[in-house]
Formats: structure tokens, sequence, C-alpha cells
């Protein structure tokens, strides 16, 4: 099964289009759980175990494992995922090369960590991308027009042809980079107007939609300008971080459940597609 068959039944058994980030860190988590021997582990199996009927994906941040010298133990949280759910995982490790050092991160990806999916970075070109997207049944998303501030200074650069750098990376990733129908973009929620010009671009193509939530990104807005194909709506701190007491897990799932239904309710109301077509 391909990674974005996963995602559509995931999206359908879970009536979600939210991917639900893990980006621990060890001083913010609940003071019991510093405590213990496996923190990291356990304050992300918790968030897993209570959000896993609300989610259609998870995305663990690889900085916050390798920040924490614990790449094993994102190692161990994947498989858990795969063994206790059927949510399919992106890892978000922004990875790009030449073509033989990006093969090695595909691997990295795919066959060390297990992910379902990866984000990229387009910054080398197709070098950067095709050692991942030749893996046909896993997902490539590739950074498009992020949600930080200062993502303009390259990603709204004129280009010779009249459009910008990030319109060039959506028509690229959605044509000749998309050979095995296997791509996505990542678009941030705190660039509504941005967001409508790519969906222009890419048809029905998946969006990751990170920003909402600590970033500020409107759900309302972003829904309205990505709608019309997939979406993955991302948050990590407002839910990982919902509750600082033993109950975090149950704060956490709360907080899922709340922006799960916001998504649909607003999806609803805009009256338009947000499924990720490749079933
Ligand atoms: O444009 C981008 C691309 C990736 N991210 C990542 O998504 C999450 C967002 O976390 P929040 O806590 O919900 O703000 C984080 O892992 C980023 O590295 C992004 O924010 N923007």
């Amino acid at each position: 099964m391909t990674f974005f068959e996963k995602v559509a039944i995931a999206e359908e058994k879970n009536n979600s289009h939210l991917c639900i980030g893990l980006d621990p860190r060890h001083s913010q988590m609940p003071q019991h759980i510093q405590q213990d021997e496996n923190a990291l582990f356990d304050f992300c199996t918790a968030i897993v175990d209570a959000t896993k009927d609300l989610a259609s994906s998870y995305k663990p941040q690889i900085a916050y494992f390798a920040a924490e010298d614990a790449c094993d133990v994102l190692k161990s949280l994947i498989t858990y995922i795969h063994e206790t759910t059927e949510i399919p995982v992106i890892l978000d490790a922004k990875r790009g090369d030449i073509e033989s050092t990006t093969e090695r991160y595909a691997v990295e990806a795919f066959e060390v960590y297990k992910a379902d999916a990866v984000t990229a970075n387009p910054y080398l070109g197709i070098d950067g991308i095709a050692p991942f997207t030749s893996y046909s049944d896993k997902g490539v998303f590739v950074l498009c027009k992020t949600s930080n501030s200062s993502a303009p200074q390259l990603q709204d650069c004129l280009l010779q042809n009249g459009h910008r750098l990030y319109e060039h990376v959506a028509e690229l990733a959605s044509t000749k980079w998309n050979k095995s129908g296997n791509v996505g973009l990542v678009v941030g929620a705190t660039v509504p107007e941005e967001a409508s010009a790519v969906r222009e671009i890419v048809g029905q193509m998946p969006l990751l939609i990170p920003g909402i939530g600590a970033q500020g990104g409107s759900l309302s807005r972003i829904i309205a300008a990505a709608a019309g194909g997939g979406i993955l709506i991302n948050s990590a701190r407002a839910i990982n971080y919902a509750g600082s007491e033993p109950d975090f897990a149950d704060r956490a799932r709360g907080a899922a459940m709340t922006l799960k239904n916001e998504i649909n309710e607003t999806a609803r109301q805009k009256n338009k597609d947000v499924f990720v077509s490749y079933r």
C-alpha cells in the first residue's frame, strides 16, 4: 500500500485531516515524566495512545530526538506507531543533498527509521528529491512555502519566468519531480494567499500544512485557501504541551479532538474537498 493510500484510509477511519506533530523536549515535559528513565519514549507513546483515533498521520521532527541524543528513541517510537496503529508516519527531516548523499538520507528515512514519508529540501534540485521519490510506496513532502517569517527571503524571489521561487517549486514538484505520484508539498498555515496560489498550480496534490496553533496560523483562512485537494493540518506544541500535569495525555487528546473537529467543521462550511485523493 502506498503512503497516500494509508493516509486516505486513516482519514476515513478517524474522520480526520489532522497530522499530529511529535516534537518532544525534555525540559518542557511534565515533571513526573522528566524523572522517567525513558522520558521521551513514554511521553510520545502516551500521546500516540491518547490520539490514535483522532489523527490521519503523525509527524515526528528528527531534530527533537537528535538534539537529545535519542535517535534510537525515534526509531522505537516509529516502530511503536506501526505496531499499535495504522496511522502513517511522516519523518520531518527536511533532507536533501547531492544525489549520492540523498540516497543515504533516503535509506535513513525509509529503511532505518521505517517512516512512511519524509520532508525534503528542494534547494539542490532533482538530485535532492529523486532518491526519495524512487521509493514509490513512500511519500515525499517537498518544502514549498514554509511557515516561518523569514521564508520570503528566498521563497518569494521573483524569477526570470515571472514566477516566485515557491511557485516554481510547486510547478516542478507536481510535474517533472512527481513521476510516481508520491509527492506532496509543505505549505505554511501562516501564508494562506500563497497556499491558494500553490493549490492553483498543483491541482489536488496533498499539502502538509504546519503553522496552526503555536505559530498562529488561521484555520479558517488556510482551509479556504488550500481546500480543493488533500490537506494534512499539522500541530505539535499545542497538542504535545496542552497539559503539564500527570493528565497531560488526556489534555493532548482534548486539544487534538478540538482541532480535528474544527478542521472538519471549517471544511464543511467551505464546502470543498479536503481529502487525500490517492484512494
Ligand atoms: O514550514 C514549516 C515546515 C515545518 N514545520 C515543522 O512543523 C512543526 C510545527 O510545530 P508547532 O509546534 O505546531 O508550531 C515543527 O516540527 C516544525 O519544525 C513548520 O513549523 N513549518
